[in-house]
């Protein structure tokens, strides 16, 4: 049976560098919200991210990118409190605000695919983001196992922390605001924005990577290009 998702239905957040928006993040939000029966997805562009380098296009760019790939969708949300502040992108604070601004009660969940997953340990204060919101996975072709291969795959501390929140059924999401971990699986798609840029920056055709619109404006902005 399926749920028809209400205001009240588990929100999810896609926090990512976008460097640019390709179509991995955008069918993972989508998978995301039909397959956990969401609301909506926010997706959350890092201003600076934390652990990476400083991303090849601008905070403004970025943010464009992810305006028009999401345009026409009204499930798709965006967040641009990160990527307007000049301070660094780290989640639980940004969760911490969606909490006050959400109220305690409603269910977010944080979507990560399995290589941000398996990093989590790196996070700043990462023990309280199971406080804060449930945390779904998903596979990613050439990075971390997923799933049912957890056990003995994953970091020790990452291993604890999840085998007790660990969920199958995602109408439980709905049941409680925040704490528990559901792995699940999209169509996967080896598309990465490293990819993506690599292919530019050489003069390779990017097209059907990504949408249309992101390509048109990368043409015109000039971006990722070697010079
Ligand atoms: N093809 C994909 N399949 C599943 N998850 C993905 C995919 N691409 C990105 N993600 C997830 O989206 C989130 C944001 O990713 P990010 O913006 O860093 O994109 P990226 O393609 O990994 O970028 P880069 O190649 O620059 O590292 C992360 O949780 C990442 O795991
Ligand atoms: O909070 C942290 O310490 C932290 C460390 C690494 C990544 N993140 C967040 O995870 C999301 C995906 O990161 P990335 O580097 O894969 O684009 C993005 O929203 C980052 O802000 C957050």
């Amino acid at each position: 049976m399926t749920t028809t998702p209400t205001e009240h239905s588990p929100l999810g957040l896609l926090g990512g560098t976008f460097d640019p928006i390709h179509l991995g993040h955008l069918r993972l939000a989508e998978e995301a919200r039909e397959a956990l029966a969401l609301g909506a997805v926010r997706l959350i562009p890092a201003g600076q991210p934390p652990h990476r380098e400083a991303p090849s296009s601008s905070a403004a760019d970025r943010l464009a990118m992810v305006r028009l790939a999401t345009a026409g969708n009204p499930a798709l949300e965006v967040d641009d409190s990160e990527v307007l502040s000049s301070a660094h992108s780290y989640t639980v604070p940004t969760l911490e605000r969606l909490r006050r601004e959400l109220g305690a009660q409603r269910p977010l969940v944080l979507i990560l695919g399995a290589d941000a997953f398996a990093g989590l340990p790196s996070w700043h204060r990462w023990e309280a983001l199971f406080t804060l919101a449930h945390i779904a996975v998903a596979n990613r072709p050439g990075h971390a196992p997923h799933g049912r291969r957890w056990p003995g795959v994953l970091s020790a501390a990452l291993e604890a922390a999840t085998r007790t929140r660990l969920c199958r059924e995602p109408a439980r999401l709905a049941a409680q605001p925040a704490g528990l971990v559901l792995p699940f699986d999209m169509t996967p798609l080896g598309i990465s924005a490293s990819l993506i840029r690599d292919l530019l920056a050489q003069g390779s055709s990017a097209r059907y990577l990504l949408p249309d619109p992101v390509l048109d404006y990368i043409g015109l902005h000039h971006l990722y290009r070697r010079n």
